[in-house]
């Protein structure tokens, strides 16, 4: 017999089924059984169908992909005429991107233990792709935000994530942040971040992940420390993050897509205001966005619906702000942007020189005279300014359908504020499948950096979906200066 295939018995038929190792998934052969009759052990079969690629929907043998393999290992016989056991722990997954932790146990024969161990091992090797970056048993620091969203955060970690987690032998150390900028400290402070963890997982919406970029900053190890990746647990009311990486906001799907993601290097941009340098790792914003994002912080008990109900009363109210925008802007047309996307769609991260430290300001700070060659917009008609770093800003809006994670660009959308009001409702109502990228009405340009000077007295600036001052900033690009920890080295939005 291969070692790429052992036999085993079910548990409590004692049918002989083999389990093969294939290219790309584990089969089960329940046919080895001598009377052919034996059933899959329960919580097989419900499972099976979901796991086997559509591709081989026709194939009679059960079979689970090596990405939903959390882990394996034999059980030691510790009673006498007790058989050893191979349990088997992995995900069942939908084609909605959900995920449900489940268990296969075979008795196995006492004299077949070490060949079943070899086996063990072919598999593991197969669920974790070393070549691919993907780490067995990740450290993880775990940061959970009690208050994100409706205060579900520990609540959905412990019940959804922390089993899969478990089950897939994760190292876990747990902080629940106490007060805004708890995350930040934590991570800009702690000796030897590198070292100790493999991912740093946020518990929470975007404002985690914020904090621990500019934590991260922050760090006298800075280059060593942008090598730690980041990801977040959809535990807050705007999970941008895991959406772009993951594509859904499923707990137990980013929960395995923790298990199974592997370091890929991702732009970061510096904003000044203030006197401050601080990092940005979605989206900057002024106008009808950041009044919902901010001024609707009354409406929390809705959930994401907030920010609909928000915009759709400030379309009415034709709401206006006024703004000088200095911009450097790389590619203009929408043709050129669509061209840009193709030509940089998979920018290989090898190919990026590795960060040296924070990188120098390569156009100063919000301070400085605006170098000459950038493009002037002074209007008193804004609608929308929204820049962006990934497609989608929450699960239901791809606000920058060509935005790629190591182009070393901005995606910067510009909407003005006379047009109908039916245009405007037009536009909204197509970001979520990112339509409105081809709107007349859509100014949307690749930038690598801009400043924004408010001309109204008060207002609301968003950065990340946190609330900066208001006051003058400016934006610019670091390309592939943060890592995030993700299954695909693209973000998880449909091509332009
Ligand atoms: N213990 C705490 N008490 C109060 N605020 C906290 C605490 N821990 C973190 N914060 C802050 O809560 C804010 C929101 O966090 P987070 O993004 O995780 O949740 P959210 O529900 O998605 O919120 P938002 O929609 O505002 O982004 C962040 O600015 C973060 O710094």
């Amino acid at each position: 017999m291969s070692v790429e295939s052992i036999f085993a018995y079910t548990i409590p038929d004692n049918g002989r089924v083999k389990l093969i190792l294939e290219d790309r998934f584990l089969h089960l052969d329940y046919a080895q059984s001598s009377s052919g009759t034996v059933a899959p052990p329960a919580g097989c079969m419900s499972s099976i169908s979901c796991v086997t690629p559509s591709s081989l929907s026709s194939a009679r043998k059960p079979s689970i992909l090596y990405f939903n393999i959390l882990w394996a290992e034999i059980g030691s016989a510790s009673m006498p005429n007790y058989r050893p056991t191979l349990t088997i722990d992995y995900c069942s997954t939908t084609e909605k991107k959900t995920a449900e932790l489940q268990k296969l146990r075979f008795l196995i024969d006492e004299s077949s233990v070490e060949t079943c161990s070899d086996w063990i091992q072919k598999l593991l090797q197969r669920a974790y792709d070393a070549s691919a970056g993907v780490v067995r048993s990740k450290r993880l620091l775990i940061l959970i935000n009690p208050f994100s969203g409706q205060g579900k955060a520990r609540n959905l970690f412990n019940s959804q994530a922390l089993p899969i987690l478990d089950a897939a032998r994760c190292k876990l150390e747990e902080v629940e942040t106490k007060y805004k900028g708890h995350a930040a400290e934590i991570v800009a402070s702690m000796e030897n971040l590198e070292e100790r963890y493999d991912a740093i997982v946020c518990c929470s919406g975007d404002g985690i992940p914020h904090e621990v970029f500019n934590g991260l900053s922050r760090r006298s190890d800075v280059a060593k420390a942008f090598s730690v990746p980041v990801c977040q647990l959809p535990c807050g009311s705007g999970n941008a993050l895991c959406m772009n990486l993951v594509g859904c906001k499923n707990v137990p799907f980013a929960s395995l897509c923790v298990v199974k993601g592997a370091p890929q290097r991702m732009d970061l941009c510096s904003i000044t205001q203030d006197g401050k340098r601080h990092m940005t790792f979605l989206s900057q914003t002024l106008g009808m966005i950041a009044d919902c994002d901010i001024g609707t912080e009354h409406l929390r008990w809705m959930g994401e619906a907030r920010f609909t109900v928000g915009i759709i009363s400030r379309v009415f109210k034709k709401a206006k702000y006024p703004c000088k925008i200095s911009v450097r802007i790389a590619h203009e047309s929408r043709s050129q942007v669509r061209q840009a996307y193709h030509e940089n769609k998979l920018v290989p991260q090898e190919s990026l020189p590795a960060p040296e430290g924070l990188p120098p300001l390569k156009f100063g700070t919000v301070e400085d005279e605006v170098p000459e060659d950038w493009k002037e917009i002074d209007t008193d008609s804004l609608a929308i300014l929204y820049v962006g770093q990934m497609p989608w800003m929450s699960s239901d809006t791809m606000f920058f359908p060509a935005a790629l994670p190591r182009d070393g660009f901005m995606d910067m959308v510009i909407i003005d504020g006379n047009i109908p009001i039916l245009e405007s409702l037009k536009i909204l109502t197509s970001v979520e499948g990112g339509k409105h990228f081809d709107s007349k009405h859509v100014h949307y340009y690749k930038v690598d950096a801009y400043r924004v000077i408010p001309k109204a007295k008060s207002g609301y600036i968003s950065i990340d979906g946190e609330k900066f001052n208001f006051s003058p900033f400016q934006v610019e690009v670091h390309q592939g200066l943060a890592t995030v920890l993700a299954h695909h080295s693209s973000f998880q939005a449909p091509e332009v």
